[in-house]
């Protein structure tokens, strides 16, 4: 059974929703995890798994509770090839920057040298406007990664 850490980017609260159901799911499974709502680099364990749920906020812009979190990595880049991570976007697909917060996360990690667990999943609230259901059903597909 693993560790994972739920790390949170977002504004009106969806993304949290989000990620409390998962944490949920995955404690569930036997898992252990912890979810952070403002993450703080210098307080995370980098040789476990982060599931990292982020809305994109502006034109396509990282919500606030995040940019600090996303800054320190700009900045410190840490080594992260211990660490295995998987990333769920929540956005709208009527932006042209639909889940650019997520898909630049995403590339920050990996090439930070983080392993990626499973697709990234783009939840697209113009049309799953329950976005827990499509969350649970990646869940369940990749759930799996999560146990190695
Ligand atoms: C002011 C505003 C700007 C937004 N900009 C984008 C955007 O650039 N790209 C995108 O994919 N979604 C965008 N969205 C949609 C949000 O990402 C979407 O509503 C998401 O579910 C919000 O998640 P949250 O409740 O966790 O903040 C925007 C929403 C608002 C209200």
């Amino acid at each position: 059974m693993s560790q994972i850490t739920l790390i949170t980017g977002s504004t009106l609260g969806g993304a949290e929703y989000v990620a409390d159901h998962l944490a949920d799911l995955l404690e569930q499974e036997g898992h252990q995890t912890e979810t952070v709502n403002r993450a703080d680099l210098a307080n995370l364990t980098l040789d476990n798994t982060w599931l990292v749920v982020c809305s994109t906020h502006g034109a396509g812009e990282f919500p606030d509770n995040i940019q600090p979190f996303i800054q320190q990595l700009t900045e410190q880049k840490p080594d992260l090839s211990q660490l295995k991570y998987a990333v769920i976007g929540l956005g709208d697909s009527s932006y042209d920057t639909f889940c650019a917060a997520a898909k630049n996360l995403d590339q920050q990690l990996s090439s930070l040298g983080a392993t990626r667990l499973g697709e990234r999943l783009d939840i697209d609230v113009s049309k799953d406007p329950v976005p827990e259901d499509p969350a649970e059903a990646w869940l369940a597909e990749w759930k799996n990664a999560f146990c190695e």
